[in-house]
């Protein structure tokens, strides 16, 4: 932990506790023995099994309260991924535990639509996926294209005939149709034009005004500012600033300026005043 000092938090309003929530991955690969006698053994599949532990996420304490849309900032492999597939629940926390008062939507620029089907009938399948009804799905169609933009041509064809931004402008349109409690976009804005962004912008204010929390996930500062009301950096599975985003992407963007002009002690010594200076959470339950 960065500092030996912490404040708690009371979780009043909260929709997502992370309670020293951490996150170790085991990764298994064949021996690497290259001896003629590892060799053989490889050769007739008995060589061992090495196991390597990446600990992508040091125990973090957090707590996001309802109308809070959080920006999520931090390099290549720093966690952030892995800290939202903990609060969607794909993966179990090592140690510590995830709280959250409904399961949050995650909207990546991977989420599955089927690039054989129609543009139509991907809305249909993907609500249906979502757990709405018949019913549901026929009410909230007309909502899901409009929010889409997408064109009566451009929903008959298959996705697969769709460019990245087409398809993320019907995944967005799709994953947000349930008014999810807890959404999490991860990346997925970036292949949009201005005009989808300006949608999505309106899209993210409605849902934190409807009680929600957003988490985005971006190596966009310029869209964490204007999107987001809260921003945290994850460092090397560290949280390491919390805050307006304002100050943190600017004292971020202090610490990846170091580092872009090869810099790097000097990054790594801006990176621990900022670590140091930052006064991690213990969660209060009462
Ligand atoms: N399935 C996995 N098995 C082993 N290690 C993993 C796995 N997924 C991620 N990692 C490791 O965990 C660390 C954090 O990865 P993560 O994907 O959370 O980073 P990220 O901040 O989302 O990165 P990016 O900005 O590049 O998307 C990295 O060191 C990465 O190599």
């Amino acid at each position: 932990m960065s500092t030996t000092h912490a404040i708690q938090t009371a979780i009043t309003d909260a929709t997502v506790v992370a309670d020293q929530a951490s996150l170790t991955y085991t990764v298994r690969s064949a021996s690497q023995d290259n001896s003629p006698r590892g060799l053989r053994q490889r050769i007739k599949g008995l060589a061992g099994v090495s196991e390597q532990h990446v600990e992508a996420l040091k125990p973090l304490s957090l707590v996001v309260r309802t109308g809070e849309s959080v920006g999520v900032i931090g390099t290549n492999g720093s966690g952030k991924s892995t800290l939202m597939k903990l609060l969607t629940g794909h993966l179990p926390p090592t140690q510590g535990a995830i709280y959250a008062t409904s399961t949050p939507i995650m909207l990546g620029v991977n989420a599955a639509l089927v690039r054989q089907i129609s543009g139509y009938d991907n809305i249909t399948l993907g609500c249906l996926a979502m757990g709405m009804t018949r019913q549901q799905v026929d009410e909230k169609r007309e909502a899901v294209i409009e929010l889409s933009g997408l064109d009566d041509r451009a929903l008959r064809l298959p996705m697969k005939a769709y460019s990245s931004g087409m398809a993320s402008r019907l995944q967005f349109a799709i994953a947000t149709s349930m008014d999810p409690e807890i959404l999490i976009i991860d990346e997925a804005l970036n292949t949009g034009d201005a005009q989808f962004r300006d949608r999505t912008a309106a899209r993210i204010t409605e849902l934190r005004e409807q009680a929600g929390s957003v988490f985005l996930v971006s190596h966009s500062l310029p869209t964490i500012r204007e999107m987001t009301n809260r921003c945290i950096w994850i460092q090397k599975g560290e949280l390491v600033m919390d805050g307006d985003p304002a100050e943190v992407t600017k004292t971020y963007h202090g610490y990846t300026k170091r580092m872009a002009q090869k810099k790097y002690e000097a990054g790594a010594a801006y990176l621990e005043e900022v670590r140091s200076a930052y006064v991690s959470q213990t969660v209060s339950w009462v």
